[in-house]
């Protein structure tokens, strides 16, 4: 048994039934209105009829992540998955739903619990370089937070950000340079120290590894893994490729345009994946055993989210789709322990 699948055991057991919920989604939405253009103003001014340009970023998602897992959240480029992890991380309001923070309602929290809360949960994403202020040195970029919220002092400040560095794997002796003057993988790395250095129980990567070379992105994903065992964290892993989240999912969400459409424990996704949507995508992750399977790729376009199909939002690109998949929206139902699948073909075997 390899060394990460070990580390997942080991953790699905201490995040197995009894482990409460960090964070809990109940048929969350977020709804953009899109601004009119140049035409469209002119149109509206003239009294035609405007279209409702609303893209419906997220649908009516019900997600929990529990104390201690990694939960990988997949889906193709616009589906969501960023939109949904801000919202988790409480940097973005839910336009409907809601969302509770270790059993209570986030938007019941004081001010403080608020603030408290969103130290607690930290986000990466995919452009270090972008996250980062170009205009401070390293040291301040990490150890600006911890000062501001009291998990420091100035008297042991140095050895408290020299701290978090080696954390993720830095040579303290360069914390006095900029972010321009390292790698893109030591700028994750200094995103990651700079996350660790508010002492967050709670970690959303989005993308965290895809604009690195694939050597530097398993070094990373060990960090990860290193740092889940080291400090008992919990993450939500979102990323468009099955493959990167194969190894260090517990479980794995699986989204189509705004919805989940498969939730499953990884081994299960990988072994048994039911939805059309993910068998598809396991037919495009070239390394995993699940090629072997005669899955076909998926074809067409996605949607776009300003006008989403009826029904399953799945049934233009479908194989299988029949006429119920064109009118009815499929409920997210257990289809095996764990296993929830949003699929009428379920229905028609049974
Ligand atoms: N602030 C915004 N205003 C308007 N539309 C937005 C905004 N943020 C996201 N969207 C739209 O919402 C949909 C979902 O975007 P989101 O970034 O969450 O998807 P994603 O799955 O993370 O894709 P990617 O990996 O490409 O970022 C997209 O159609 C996107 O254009």
């Amino acid at each position: 048994m390899s060394t990460t699948s070990t580390v997942r055991s080991a953790a699905s057991v201490a995040a197995g039934e009894a482990a409460a919920p960090i964070i809990e989604l109940r048929n969350v939405s977020k709804r953009f209105s899109k601004k009119l253009d140049f035409a469209g103003k002119i149109a509206q001014k003239l009294g035609a009829p405007v279209k409702d340009e609303t893209v419906h970023a997220v649908d009516g998602v019900d997600l929990v992540v529990r104390k201690g897992e990694v939960v990988g959240l997949v889906g193709e480029s616009g589906c969501g998955k960023s939109t949904l992890g801000r919202m988790v991380a409480g940097i973005m309001p839910a336009s409907g739903g809601e969302i509770f923070w270790h059993g209570r309602p986030l938007n019941s929290l004081s001010g403080a619990e608020a603030r408290h809360a969103k130290l607690q949960t930290q986000m990466i994403f995919q452009d270090p370089y972008a996250s980062l202020n170009p205009r401070m040195r390293v040291a301040d970029i990490v150890g600006e937070a911890p000062l501001v919220h009291g998990l420091t002092r100035r008297a042991e400040w140095d050895a408290y950000v020299d701290n978090q560095m080696r954390r993720a794997g830095l040579d303290p002796a360069f914390k006095r340079r900029y972010p321009h003057q390292f790698s893109g993988g030591q700028r994750q790395r200094i995103g990651i120290a700079r996350a660790l250095a508010v002492q967050p129980e709670f970690i959303v990567c989005d993308e965290a590894v895809a604009a690195l070379d694939v050597s530097i992105q398993a070094q990373i994903l060990n960090l990860f893994m290193e740092l889940r065992q080291e400090l008992n964290l919990t993450y939500l892993f979102i990323s468009h490729d099955l493959g990167v989240v194969e190894h260090l999912s517990d479980r794995v969400v699986i989204m189509y345009l705004g919805r989940v459409v498969e939730e499953a424990p990884a081994e299960e996704i990988f072994a048994r994946a039911n939805h059309p949507y993910t068998q598809a995508l396991l037919a495009e992750v070239p390394r995993i055993e699940a090629r072997k399977k005669s899955f076909a790729g998926i074809k067409g376009e996605i949607p776009s989210p300003l006008a989403p199909p009826p029904g399953c939002h799945f049934h233009p690109r479908c194989p299988h789709a029949f006429d119920r998949c064109r009118v009815e929206r499929p409920a997210l139902k257990e289809i095996a322990p764990g296993h929830k699948s949003a699929c009428h073909l379920n229905d028609k075997v049974a």
